[in-house]
């Protein structure tokens, strides 16, 4: 089997032979429709095809270092460890609606290198693998079927930026939508992005119903390059015409993510920017308060008052504004924070054992 994610694989691995097929099509529905475990799922199918699909498919490259449960919420926090020992983490969110979220991660590190991210501030950015952006879905559903839950949406929200992982982002949008394996509705997808032109296209147009949220932050050109070093190579005009180019093809509303910072971003002259910036764009505004970091003591959260004037202020102008309620405050703060220093360490090492 080259792939386990790709369907056509399937087929040219064990022919059409029915019996074989309706048995294989058993054991994907238990394995990742069901949550069951990968050795329970191979009592589906017969004995010579489970030693064949144990001996070439690896269920799980990520191996589970530690889960903290919030003891405020129903939010839990996966850690996994890498084959090459790094770390990254995945988030269960459990609404009291009964429907769960999970954000998940692309990347170890991020080369966008944002001021407020420890994901960004780790000095490393290596794209995961499909199969391992997928074991992130695969371990969090078998952990949700002893509470008879499963993950109802997906976030790319977790570490690292989507699209500069954007090949095998496409791999895996295509496993998780796939009725022969996870089949989860597109619209159940949310890429986030902090806004590469080129691949927003690009995915619009592959994965129309996938939904896209752009990491804004600032609709200030000095402002956004300084909270994202990324942001000096793409300008916000070119950002605003890719919105625009976005709208052309998809009438729902975009998710504009925005992070609150004191005197940076939440001052009334930067409602004013954000409104004009998002003028003729039907953008759903998500205000988002900052988790502070190690080594970013140059900024500083917005109080509640600053955040409930701004969002007052985008609402009389029309828009749709949400302030993100953040789960699991008592498991760990920002994403990435808790693995930051860890990261850094077994980098560095593998660095010099490379060099040497
Ligand atoms: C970690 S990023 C991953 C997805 C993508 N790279 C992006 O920037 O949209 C997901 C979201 O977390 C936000 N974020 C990062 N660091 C944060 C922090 N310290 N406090 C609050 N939100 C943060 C980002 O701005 C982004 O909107
Ligand atoms: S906020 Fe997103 S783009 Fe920026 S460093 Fe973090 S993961 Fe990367």
């Amino acid at each position: 089997m080259p792939h386990w994610y790709d369907v056509t694989a399937w087929n040219e691995r064990f022919g059409n032979d029915s019996q074989t097929v309706h048995s294989l099509r058993r054991f994907r529905t238990r394995w990742l429709k069901q949550g069951w475990s990968f050795e329970e799922s191979l009592g589906e199918v017969a004995p010579s095809v489970a030693e064949t699909l144990q001996s070439e498919i690896d269920p799980h490259p990520l191996q589970l270092a530690e889960r903290l449960d919030s003891e405020l919420d129903g939010a839990s926090k996966l850690l996994f460890r890498t084959s090459e020992g790094l770390m990254i983490e995945t988030v269960i969110l459990r609404a009291g609606t009964g429907r769960t979220s999970l954000c998940i991660s692309s990347q170890v590190g991020c080369a966008a290198a944002c001021r407020f991210c420890a994901t960004g501030q780790m000095g490393i950015a290596r794209n995961l693998s499909p199969a391992q952006i997928l074991d992130q879905v695969v371990q969090a559903n078998e952990f949700l079927r002893a509470e008879d839950r499963r993950v109802r949406n997906i976030v790319f929200m977790g570490m690292g930026e989507p699209l500069h992982n954007a090949e095998n982002l496409h791999q895996v949008i295509r496993a998780l939508t796939s009725p022969l394996l996870f089949d989860y509705a597109p619209q159940r997808l949310l890429v986030s992005t902090v806004g590469i032109p080129d691949e927003m296209l690009r995915l619009d147009k592959t994965f129309p119903a996938v939904n896209l949220a752009l990491s804004l932050h600032s609709a200030d050109e000095a402002g956004r390059q300084d909270l994202i070093p990324l942001a000096k190579s793409v300008s916000l005009d070119r950002l605003r015409e890719t919105l625009l180019q976005l709208q052309l093809t998809d009438k729902r509303r975009i998710m504009i993510e925005y992070l609150m910072l004191n005197q940076r971003t939440d001052r009334p002259e930067d409602a004013e920017k954000l409104i004009a910036f998002l003028k003729n764009i039907q953008a759903h505004i998500n205000l988002i308060p900052y988790n502070s970091i190690d080594g970013a003591d140059h900024l500083q959260g917005s109080s509640q008052e600053a955040r409930e004037l701004f969002a007052n202020t985008l609402k009389a102008a029309g828009f749709p504004v949400t302030i993100r309620y953040s789960l699991g405050a008592d498991i760990a703060a920002a994403c990435g924070q808790l693995i930051q220093r860890e990261n850094r360490e077994i980098a560095k090492q593998l660095k010099s054992a490379v060099n040497r």
